[in-house]
């Protein structure tokens, strides 16, 4: 199908908007009148340079407040039409979108509604021009999908049809399923936005807090299907109003915008991208040190019972393992600072394939920085920079280590990766979560908020089918204030155990204090027997309770390095959260210990907590 963008999607001046929007592969646009009115071009330079980037103009909107008035102002509206046309005219577009009136001066009548668009769309077919009405959710007297069809259908002109917006529908409690029986032929336009559930003024919600497909909670994929079963064979159009992108860099956001388009096709099954392989589990996660955070992290994980095992041949980079628990401590880096999680590598059942997936979405290839006789490794770049690599679970990416012969002095019980906890830029979260879903093949699990002690954060779990790979992605609600303390949020590594008690009492780390107060809610709120909570007090774990009875035992560490931590987790009973309910409480302790722990080498300013 052809793809489309709206304007009001990208930041920047028109120019910016077209040049993002061809350089990402669109086929055409949909023109927003203010980003021409505020254009130095005339529309007809507009056309040609539309055309020299070899983008059609689909569609040009919006036309406010046009029907159900009296006939002065039915006049002045139809005159102010017929210079619309004009410019249309110049521009090439032959649709206009008309959205329903939200002026005071319309009134609550159908059959005059229909007349006067009757009458509008013969103008327009007049010039061979068409009417796409379009009911915004906050329409004064239309406001649904369905009236707006029944107003169409009253009106009956060939000139005058439906544009359905997946935002105005999905955000009214009107069913969508009566899509599908909408006469052929008589949507002329379909756009295509996702949106997070909020319980808001409709109007506001719209128009701050949309995106793009896939980001959000709308089913998509059964809304665009409702919409083809109807016969609707016009372009796919993305019309996104957010606070976010508006700001963002308009290359990078028209890349994020197909994306989303591309992955929604593969869903419908109108585009075939490679379909993402089984990923088997976490191969290894790797930091980025420096001659600060190296020797703090080297010793975090000789107290979590990891042995240096693997030596690189050319690299000063470590490998450090317990069982299946990998992290390469990578020394090569340019820009000394906190430690980072620079690269992480998950197992797939066939890397080429998750390559070739991901290059069909538009995910940047990881330069090749390979020696020779080196394993090659598969790698694309994340959002925030980050190294994917897709490895096979066979592949021999070890043999780039030369043993150190070294072994871990006691076993701590770690067993494999649970998750990674990856903090993200606040201008990047949302692309990152469709990144990571649509190029890996990961499911939304749930997206979560909570107060911490320097701002809401908003926590997005994902995971595939399996759960042999799990991320959870955060990101601080607003942009960070001044007060708040500077630098990024901390990353980390959640290791799995069968017993977390054994394998508390086996570190040798610097614990993290939990306060007595935590342990007293946590009795009350679910009636635990009061030597368990003994035993959890003692040893700084966490604990959580879903409705159905799964149980998660978890503790952290503090922050090494700046700005990681780890975890340890014991899932019971198929417990499939995050613990998010104590992320606040983790916050906190590692705050506390960074304020009351004097020498640190990055100062207590440097990373939150
Ligand atoms: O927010 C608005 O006014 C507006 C304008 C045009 C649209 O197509 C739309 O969905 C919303
Ligand atoms: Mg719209």
């Amino acid at each position: 199908m052809r793809r489309s963008i709206a304007t009001v999607c990208i930041s920047g001046t028109l120019d910016d908007k077209l040049t993002a929007a061809a350089a990402a592969g669109f086929d055409g646009i949909e023109l927003f009148e203010n980003d021409l009115v505020v254009s130095p071009w005339s529309p007809s330079e507009v056309r040609s340079r539309c055309a020299d980037l070899g983008l059609s103009i689909d569609l040009y909107q919006p036309f406010r407040d046009f029907e159900a008035v009296g006939p002065s102002l039915l006049r002045r509206n139809l005159d102010r039409a017929a210079r619309k046309f004009d410019v249309m005219a110049s521009l090439g577009v032959d649709t206009v979108l008309v959205c329903s009136s939200v002026s005071p001066d319309s009134v609550d009548d159908d059959e005059l509604a229909a007349s006067q668009l009757a009458a509008l769309a013969d103008r327009a077919g007049e010039r061979g021009m068409r009417i796409a009405y379009e009911a915004l959710a906050w329409g004064r007297h239309v406001s649904t999908w369905d009236h707006s069809w029944r107003i169409v259908q009253l009106a009956d002109h060939p000139a005058l049809g439906l544009c359905l917006d997946s935002f105005h529908v999905l955000s009214r409690e009107v069913s969508p399923d009566g899509i599908a029986g909408i006469t052929p032929g008589k949507i002329f336009f379909l756009q295509l936005a996702d949106a997070p559930h909020l319980r808001m003024d409709v109007l506001q919600w719209s128009r701050h807090h949309r995106l793009f497909p896939g980001q959000g909670a709308f089913d998509l994929p059964r809304f665009v299907e409702l919409v083809l079963a109807a016969g609707y064979d016009g372009p796919l159009s993305l019309e996104v109003f957010n606070d976010v992108f508006r700001q963002a860099d308009p290359a990078r956001t028209a890349v994020d915008a197909m994306r989303s388009l591309t992955a929604l096709e593969d869903r419908l099954g109108s585009r075939r991208l490679p379909p993402a392989p089984d990923l088997t589990g976490h191969a290894f996660t790797e930091f980025a040190v420096d001659g600060h955070s190296g020797p703090e992290l080297r010793s975090a994980l000789r107290g979590l019972g990891f042995a240096h095992t693997g030596q690189h041949r050319t690299k000063p980079v470590e490998l450090w393992e317990q069982a299946a628990c990998r992290i390469v401590l990578n020394s090569a880096v340019t820009h000394p600072g906190p430690a980072m999680i620079s690269a992480f590598a998950v197992t797939s059942s066939d890397p080429l394939r998750s390559l070739a997936r991901a290059e069909a979405l538009s995910a940047p290839a990881h330069p090749n920085v390979r020696e020779p006789g080196e394993a090659e490794l598969a790698a694309i770049t994340a959002p925030d920079g980050t190294s994917v690599f897709v490895t096979h679970p066979g592949d021999d990416w070890r043999s780039d280590f030369l043993p150190t012969g070294g072994t871990a002095s006691g076993d701590a019980g770690l067993l494999t990766v649970d998750h990674l906890g990856l903090a993200q830029p606040f201008d990047h979260f949302d692309e990152a979560g469709l990144f990571y879903q649509s190029v890996l093949g990961l499911e939304h699990l749930a997206t979560e908020e909570y107060a911490a002690p320097y701002g809401l954060m908003r926590s997005r779990a994902m995971s595939n089918p399996s759960r042999a790979v799990r991320l959870a992605l955060t990101v601080a609600v607003l942009r960070r204030g001044e007060w708040a303390p500077a630098v990024a949020d901390p990353q980390h590594v959640a290791f799995t155990t069968a017993d977390i008690v054994a394998t508390a009492a086996a570190l040798t780390l610097p614990k993290l204090r939990i306060p007595d107060n935590y342990y007293d809610d946590l009795a009350a709120r679910f009636a635990l027997p009061d030597d368990f909570i003994t035993t959890l007090s003692r040893h700084g774990i966490l604990y959580d309770r879903d409705p159905s009875g799964s149980e998660l035992l978890h503790l952290y560490t503090p922050v090494f390095g700046g700005r990681v931590f780890f975890e340890i987790i014991e899932r019971r009973h198929g417990y499939d959260r995050s613990g998010e309910p104590n992320a606040p409480v983790r916050m906190a302790a590692q705050r506390h210990r960074r304020l009351t722990t004097s020498n640190h080498p990055y100062g207590t300013s440097q990373a939150v907590p």
